[in-house]
């Protein structure tokens, strides 16, 4: 298996409450098996997955692709590649694309996606906010937990009066304590905030659980990655789950993961670690393979300076990406 280190830069930083975006860093590896040849994404983020230097390790031992694939359990990005790729071979012999072959039923032709906008004033929000809509975005997800949270207050009310009819998300990516969440909560239903993305840190699961049921959704993010699904449902403390197949081990790994949540009754939206285009590519199949597909994450190609294909496999026009119907992924 062949190891090819990429590094690709942002458009600009992409600001949250964990610190700045700058630049994405991975590896593609190149697969054979099942008589075809593929190409799988490592894209880690520290803090979300092992370091780069722990994923090009774990790549660099992978002997058979196959079997390599039970023992990368705590290199999710690493197993990323290696599972996309043998799943985009199986795909390829199978004649079929990564999302008929990871589904049971026909994929979604398009996935409709979320704009994500960065933290910045409230006026820069709700231009970028706006903007978004009239491109066709039907969600946007706002930044937010950088700064005060009378600040984030005025960005989200200053979006709803720009954007009446969008559905509106906020991520503050474990900004806040119980006491800030509450009050956000209870000031967002009234902006019909559709969820509010982890505001408290992943370990406090019956936190976000006694959040839940005021009116704005709850979705969990960061304590996905960190606890597990398990973890999750147990605690009854998500009304979404956010899916990140970069974080997960890979997209086949992820739609378990997703299977099972909807079994729970829990709401699943797939997103990225703003990945290179394969990985995007393998998360738009993973969506589009899912019984029902509200909008996702998957927009992140535009906060990408340069990327790993051109053009853009899954490119978003008119607010959805249309889903790749060739043999494979991309
Ligand atoms: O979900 C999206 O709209 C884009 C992806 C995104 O926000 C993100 C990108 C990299 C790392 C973390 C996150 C996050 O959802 O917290
Ligand atoms: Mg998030």
């Amino acid at each position: 298996m062949r190891v090819e280190p990429f590094s690709l830069s942002l458009t600009r930083p992409l600001s949250t409450a964990n610190g700045p975006i700058e630049a994405r860093e991975g590896f593609l590896v190149h697969v054979e098996h099942a008589g075809e040849t593929a190409v799988g994404e490592a894209t880690p983020l520290p803090g979300w997955t092992e370091s780069l230097e722990e994923c090009r390790a774990a790549l660099e031992a992978v002997a058979d692709p196959v079997s390599a694939l039970d023992e990368m359990g705590d290199h999710p990005a690493a197993r990323h590649a290696v599972e996309m790729a043998v799943a985009g071979c199986e795909a390829r012999s199978n004649g079929e694309s990564l999302a008929a072959w990871l589904g049971e039923d026909a994929p979604a032709a398009s996935v409709p996606v979320n704009a994500t906008v960065g933290d910045d004033t409230p006026a820069q929000t709700a231009a970028a906010a706006r903007e978004a809509v009239e491109a066709g975005f039907p969600a946007v997800k706002i930044k937010v937990g950088v700064g005060e949270q009378s600040r984030d207050r005025e960005r989200l009310a200053a979006v709803r009066d720009a954007c009446p009819a969008v559905e509106l998300r906020a991520d503050a990516n474990e900004a806040w304590d119980r006491e800030t969440a509450a009050d956000v909560v209870e000031w967002a239903a009234d902006l019909d905030l559709a969820y509010l993305e982890q505001p408290l840190s992943a370990a406090d699961l019956s936190g976000h659980a006694a959040l839940r049921g005021a009116g704005v959704g709850i979705a969990l993010d960061e304590s996905l990655a960190a606890h597990g699904l398990d973890a999750v449902l147990a605690a009854d403390a998500a009304d979404t789950v956010v899916l990140k197949p970069m974080t997960l081990g890979g997209p086949v790994a992820a739609r378990t993961v997703a299977r099972r949540a909807h079994e729970a009754g829990v709401d699943t939206v797939v997103t990225t670690t703003i990945d290179g285009a394969y990985a995007r590519a393998a998360a738009v199949h993973l969506a589009a393979s899912l019984p029902s597909v509200p909008a996702c994450g998957l927009g992140t190609g535009a906060l990408l300076a340069t990327d790993l294909l051109d053009p853009d496999p899954v490119p978003v026009a008119e607010g959805a990406v249309a889903v790749p119907t060739h043999p494979g992924v991309c």
